[in-house]
C-alpha cells in the first residue's frame, strides 16, 4: 500500500526566471510583450518600468510606464528601489525592484522591456535566472517604416532613434537568443519556444524533480 506523503501534494514550484527583450527602438518588442501577455496560457507578469520620457498618446501611466519626474527618478535611484537603470535617448529608465521579487519569489516569471545596458544590469545581479532575446528588425529601412507608421514619436525623435539603432544593433553577441522580426507570428512562436524550452531547464525543475524522484524511488 503506498502512504501518501503530504509534502509531496504540493510539489515546490521552479524558481522564476526573467525574460528579457530588447531591441533597437520600433523592432517590435512592445508588439511582442502585447502578444505574450494577451496569452492565457503564457503567465508572464510585466516589468513595468519607471521612466522620465513623457507619455504617448497610446500609453497609460501605471500600465506601460510609471511617468515620473527626474527628481522622482533620482530618489528611486538614490534609495536603492531600482534593480537596473539607465539613460536611453535622453531620458530615464528603471526597473522597480519590489514588484520583480515578489513575483520571482512566488516562482513565477517576469517579463522586460528594457535596453542592453539593463539587461547587462540584470544578468550581472542573477545569471542564473535571466533569459535574454535580441530581436533585429529585417532591415534599417523596414526600421525606419515601422517608426514613421507608428506615428507615436516627432520626426527628429525618430531620426535620434534610427541613429542609435547602429549602435545598439552591435550587442546583439550578448544575448543568450537573436531572432529576426519580420514575420510577427512567426517570431512569436519562437520567443514562446524559447520561454517553454528555458522553463523546462532542470537547474529550474531542480526541488520539484527531486521531489518526484524520490517518489519515484520510493515506490515498490
Ligand atoms: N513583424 C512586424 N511586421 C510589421 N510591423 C511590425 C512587426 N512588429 C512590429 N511591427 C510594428 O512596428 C511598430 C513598432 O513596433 P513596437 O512599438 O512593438 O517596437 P518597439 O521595439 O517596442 O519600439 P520602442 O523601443 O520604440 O518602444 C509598431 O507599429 C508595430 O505594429
Ligand atoms: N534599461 C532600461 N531600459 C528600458 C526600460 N524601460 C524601457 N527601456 C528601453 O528604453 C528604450 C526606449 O523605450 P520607449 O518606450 O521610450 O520606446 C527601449 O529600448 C526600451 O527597451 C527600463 O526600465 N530600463
Amino acid at each position: 500500500m503506498m502512504i501518501a506523503n503530504p509534502a509531496l501534494q504540493t510539489p515546490p514550484r521552479r524558481r522564476g526566471l526573467m525574460l528579457i527583450l530588447s531591441s533597437p527602438s520600433g523592432a517590435g518588442k512592445t508588439t511582442l510583450t502585447r502578444l505574450l501577455l494577451q496569452n492565457r496560457d503564457v503567465d508572464l507578469t510585466l516589468s513595468v518600468s519607471v521612466t522620465t520620457r513623457a507619455r504617448r498618446s497610446s500609453e497609460a501611466d501605471g500600465i506601460h510606464y510609471h511617468f515620473i519626474s527626474r527628481d522622482r527618478f533620482e530618489t528611486m535611484r538614490d534609495r536603492g528601489e531600482l534593480l537596473e537603470h539607465a539613460e536611453v535617448h535622453g531620458n530615464y529608465y528603471g526597473t522597480p525592484r519590489g514588484p520583480v521579487d515578489e513575483v520571482l519569489s512566488n516562482g513565477r516569471d517576469v517579463l522586460f522591456d528594457i535596453d542592453y545596458q539593463g539587461t547587462q544590469q540584470v544578468r550581472a545581479k542573477a545569471p542564473e535566472d535571466v533569459v535574454t532575446i535580441f530581436i533585429l528588425p529585417p532591415s534599417i529601412h523596414e526600421l525606419r517604416s515601422r517608426l514613421e507608421r507608428r506615428a507615436e514619436d516627432a520626426p527628429e525623435t525618430i531620426a535620434a532613434r534610427l541613429r542609435a539603432s547602429r549602435n545598439e544593433i552591435t550587442r546583439w553577441t550578448t544575448y543568450d537568443y537573436v531572432l529576426v522580426n519580420d514575420d510577427l507570428q512567426r517570431t512569436f512562436r519562437d520567443v514562446l519556444a524559447i520561454l517553454t524550452a528555458e522553463r523546462l531547464r532542470r537547474v529550474r525543475q531542480e526541488a520539484a524533480t527531486a521531489a518526484f524522484v524520490s517518489q519515484l524511488l520510493s515506490e515498490r
